[in-house]
């Protein structure tokens, strides 16, 4: 399989040979080192952050993981995704991805490769393209809303999300959802030193028109107070402005057009001047009220949002106080002071944030939503365990949400585990492990879990953070997962399965309070502009737990409950707004809700330093991290029984080579292939059971030994096919090269007949009815044509000399022997070369040294060619005319070739006939002056030598007389006899 993944240490962790966190975390470094970023423990992933790009994403590794089984390939985030996607179409139920791990591990990126795999296996029709599209872009658009630079990651979530997609029943994409979590919206009004605030601000800031500068009156960010408190305006690898260009054009894809988008631009640029807006105290000590310091600021705020400046002033400074019920209720003004003004506006700035926040997140989910069900995979991409110098209410929360995680994922792990084992029927003795509901019913238990004791403490008026440590202490007293801290009064500790948290107490009841004073909300909602009335006139559709959740906190405001603690008289106010924490926590259920429907995939990611550099392995970090995600848990879950079951079947596909009984082919039955294959290789029966349709394997050393040597014979096989390939290949090269010759040889024939038949109907053309033919002349051959009579063409003096004569072009065509009359009528024998483009007369000699073994005796240019005669009779005499020179006369039995032979040539290289004449005598320029050939037509020859047989017999005779040759010929077949062709 050609993965771009090394094979370095285990791709498994169950197959360490020694289960350690120490062997478990060598194993990943070393992986890491040499760019092998993914390894698994079982089904889950762990993916290690590598702060560079591998090549290892794309189309091609796409298509590597496409359809194929985890066990066939090295791990990869695409498996995961494929596996889900496999599993939602084959077993028609819900899937669920969940990626954990801390601040710039890498679990969007994590999320992105889910969802490109996603969308590139789909299919691609236009409404399954608008679907994608629309998924996609949420991302940028999520993104630019929800992420800020932070010291640890440039690009940061700043909020937890699960996002389904949903699947028709062809296994496309057909629409979605998101569910945001927890967006920290603190970090609006105060960023540490070196962070950024929301990427959106930027983007704005850098990316708008002048006109549009103006018109929403933007300024530099430096100059605002929300934007200069991380002293930091710039991030890493990334272009505010051309990021700017990506989120419009993502709002425009999800439906949020621009009047819309201008409106959003509004409300940013408004909450970034509320952070410009100053008080100023007017009186003094307790008495002291604040005013609005810039009302130019506040006007500026009351345009862009549409709102009353006045308005916007008095919800700020002051807040309204109702006592009394029914028509004896009476409002009061009660003015702020700076302190509480500024809270107002810090409040007011948030509210404003996450509701536009989640506003986003409404047109998304909007553009994306589908009206039927279908089956999901959803993504769950949320902060993992944090553990920092001060954790506060936030790390609670979020480290809640993992303790709720984990206890999933053992409750699933384990029961799937278990189930497998009882199903199958194997034996296996139970382990313990570790349990951690104990600890998230420390968090979350009604009536008495913190999270219910801190939203108790929030309906006291006086309840503060001290009073609910108090609490906190009294009631956890014997609890191993709590503990307070002696010396310091404002922490306490949570035992976490990670590890323990100290958590300071101070701002928990604020934070979970989360408190917007009504006159603000008031404010918000006699907005003009739509975007304002809208986000706070939304009541986000009632979970089902919050309805329970309501009915017991009514009941506790009621009675209270003996054993708490608790002040007796609450005051009930049933508007009051549903705290942080009760919020997250009903978010949590439902998220659990989901989850628990859904069969579970996850991925860990490791961050493995600080410096977001590529190669750098902090040990420390990473056994932290180790710890957090509860790998070494994991490891020794999943090792609880057997490291490794397969089914049968494709255990046989993956060794069926190892042993002579199953290799080539195993067609039988697959359990009894594996039992013959273990009996084979010699592997103990207590190492392995089998259940109904798996095979069970212990412990990791017979697998080892399974591999390694599945390793060995692969390269014996890829030998053998190898050389078996090129045995093959050669066959395949002689069986073509000899069909390549056949159809050549075939080919040559078919031209050489044909070029026959044209030669014969040109002979026909030349002799018909001209001249009367002997025997020899009409039986043509089917080589007869070919020409070279003296097999010449491959002698390499005659190339030579032909080469010379003519240069490259030069090629023999025909060669023959002739009888040449002399001046003196004598016959002299010569040979005849005749190329395209000149007959050359030869006489040959003794070879010599230099290879040369014949002189040309005369060389006759086409050109000089002004005609060709013979006589009428059934001689073999012809005369070639030469302009200017004596002409050349002679006599051959292969004269019907030569003569049809030449006066093609010539023609070729002359573009005109030849002329061929035919008489009775022909007088003909001799060296000596003019001369004749004369003939006569005799029935015998007289004084003839006898021949050897009859084909010898010469059928003239040829005298010399005074001035001419005088030639008796005999008879022969009438000028209308056709040549017949022997093939
Ligand atoms: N598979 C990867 N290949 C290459 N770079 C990666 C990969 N995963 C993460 N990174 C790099 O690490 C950075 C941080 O990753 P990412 O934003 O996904 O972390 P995160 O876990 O989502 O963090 P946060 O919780 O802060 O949002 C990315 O911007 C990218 O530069």
């Amino acid at each position: 399989m050609a993965t771009k993944q090394k094979n370095v240490g285990v791709d498994d962790l169950v197959m360490l040979t020694e289960v350690s966190e120490k062997s478990l975390l060598d194993n990943l470094n070393q992986r890491y080192k040499d760019g092998v970023i993914y390894t698994s423990i079982g089904p889950v992933l762990i993916s290690l952050n590598p702060y560079k790009q591998l090549g290892i994403y794309g189309k091609d590794q796409i298509n590597l993981y496409k359809g194929k089984h985890e066990f066939e390939i090295p791990p990869h985030i695409y498996s995961i995704a494929d596996k889900a996607y496999r599993s939602l179409l084959s077993e028609r139920e819900n899937q669920c991805i969940i990626i954990s791990g801390e601040s710039g591990a890498g679990k969007t990126e994590a999320s992105k490769y889910i969802m490109q795999y996603i969308a590139s296996i789909t299919g691609s029709s236009t409404e399954v393209e608008r679907v994608k599209k629309q998924i996609l872009e949420s991302n940028p658009l999520l993104e630019a809303f929800g992420n800020a630079k932070t010291l640890r990651n440039n690009n940061s979530s700043r909020f937890g999300k699960y996002m389904e997609i949903q699947f028709n029943l062809g296994g496309d994409p057909e629409g979605g959802k998101i569910t945001n979590y927890l967006l920290e919206k603190s970090r609006v009004i105060n960023q540490t030193v070196g962070e950024r605030n929301f990427h959106i601000f930027y983007q704005l800031l850098r990316g708008a028109s002048a006109e549009e500068k103006s018109k929403l009156h933007l300024l530099s960010p430096e100059s605002y107070v929300y934007l200069n408190k991380g002293k930091c305006y710039t991030a890493d690898g990334i272009d505010d402005n051309v990021a700017f260009k990506q989120t419009r054009h993502a709002m425009k894809i999800v439906g949020i057009d621009e009047p819309l988008q201008e409106q959003i631009f509004r409300l940013l640029s408004a909450i970034l001047l509320l952070g410009n807006l100053n008080f100023t105290a007017t009186g003094t000590g307790n008495n002291s009220n604040a005013t609005i310091s810039d009302k130019n600021i506040a006007n500026t705020i009351g345009e862009l949002m549409g709102v009353d400046p006045i308005l916007l002033e008095q919800s700020l400074i002051s807040r309204m106080i109702s006592t009394g019920q029914g028509a004896r209720v009476s409002n009061y003004q009660v003015p702020q002071n700076v302190e509480q003004a500024l809270y107002a506006r810090d409040a007011f700035a948030k509210a404003l944030y996450s509701k536009l926040f989640d506003f986003i997140v409404r047109k998304i989910n909007e553009s994306i939503e589908v009206k039927t069900s279908g089956k999901v995979i959803g993504v769950l991409d949320i902060y993992g365990f944090e553990i920092f110098e001060n954790n506060s209410f936030e790390q609670f929360c979020i480290n809640y949400v993992n303790e709720t995680l984990q206890q999933i994922f053992i409750d699933l792990t384990l029961k799937t585990e278990q189930e497998e084992y009882v199903s199958e029927g194997i034996k296996w003795i139970p382990v313990d492990y570790i349990n951690n509901k104990p600890c998230v019913d420390l968090i979350e238990k009604k009536p008495i879990g913190i999270l219910s004791l801190l939203d108790e403490e929030c309906l006291f008026p006086e309840g503060n953070d001290a009073s609910l440590m108090e609490k906190l202490n009294k009631h956890f007293a014997n609890n191993s997962h709590y503990s307070n801290v002696q010396q310091v009064r404002n922490q306490f500790i949570i035992d976490h399965y990670a590890g323990k948290v100290f958590y300071n107490i101070n701002g928990f009841l604020d934070k979970n309070r989360d408190t917007l004073f009504n006159d603000l909300v008031t404010l918000a909602l006699s907005s003009k502009v739509a975007l304002v009335n809208e986000i706070f006139t939304y009541v986000a559709p009632p979970l089902e737990d919050v309805e329970q959740e309501k009915k017991n906190r009514d009941k506790m405001v009621r009675g209270g409950y003996a054993n708490t603690g608790a002040k007796s008289v609450i005051p009930t106010d049933k508007k009051r707004p549903i705290t942080a924490g009760f919020q997250f926590k009903n978010q949590v259920g439902a998220l659990l809700k989901s989850l628990y429907s859904c069969s579970p995939h996850y991925i860990r990611c490791i961050k493995p330093n600080e410096n977001k550099r590529s190669l750098d392995w902090d040990q420390e970090k990473c056994s932290e991290q180790v710890r957090y995600l509860g790998l070494y848990e994991n490891l020794l879950v999943r090792r609880a029984g057997y490291c490794y079951r397969q089914t049968f079947a494709k255990f046989m596909r993956r060794y069926y080579m190892l042993a002579k009984s199953t290799w080539p082919k195993w067609t039988g039955d697959a359990q009894q292939g594996a039992q013959l294959l273990l009996d084979e290789l010699g592997i103990p029966k207590q190492e392995y059971q089998f259940g109904k349709t798996k095979i069970f394997i212990r412990n990791p050393q017979p697998l080892h030994s399974l591999e390694d040597k599945r390793v060995v014979r692969i390269e014996q096989l890829v030998t053998m096919l190898q050389s078996v390939w090129k045995m093959y290949k050669q066959r395949q090269w002689y069986k073509r090269t000899i069909a390549a010759r056949k159809i050549q040889r075939s080919y040559r024939g078919w031209l050489l007949r044909r070029e026959h038949v044209k030669l014969k109907n040109q002979s026909l053309s030349i002799f018909l009815n001209n001249k009367e033919r002997n025997r020899q002349s009409i039986q043509l051959g089917s080589i007869a044509f070919i020409g070279d009579f003296l097999s010449l063409a491959k002698d390499s003096f005659t190339q030579a000399t032909i080469k010379k004569e003519e240069g490259d072009q030069g090629t023999l065509e025909l060669s023959v022997h002739v009888n040449k009359v002399s001046r003196h009528h004598k016959i002299q024998k010569r040979a005849l070369l005749i190329t395209k483009s000149h007959i050359y007369a030869i006489s040959s000699h003794k070879p010599k040294k230099d290879g040369s073994w014949f002189n040309i005796k005369r060389k006759i240019p086409f050109s000089s060619i002004e005609n060709i005669t013979l006589s009428k009779l059934s001689d073999n005499f012809f005369v070639i005319h030469v302009a200017n020179e004596h002409d050349y006369v002679c006599e051959t039995n292969k004269k019907t070739v030569l003569i049809t032979l030449l006066s093609k040539l010539y023609h070729e290289n002359l573009q005109k006939n030849i002329q061929i004449e035919f008489k009775d005598s022909i007088p003909y320029r001799s060296q000596k002056g003019t001369s004749e050939l004369k003939f006569s037509k005799v029935d015998q020859i007289p004084h003839q030598k006898p021949a050897a047989s009859a084909a010898d017999v010469e059928n003239y005779s040829a005298k010399p007389e005074k001035g001419c040759l005088k030639i008796l010929v005999l008879p022969g077949l009438p000028p209308e006899t056709k040549s017949i062709i022997i093939s």
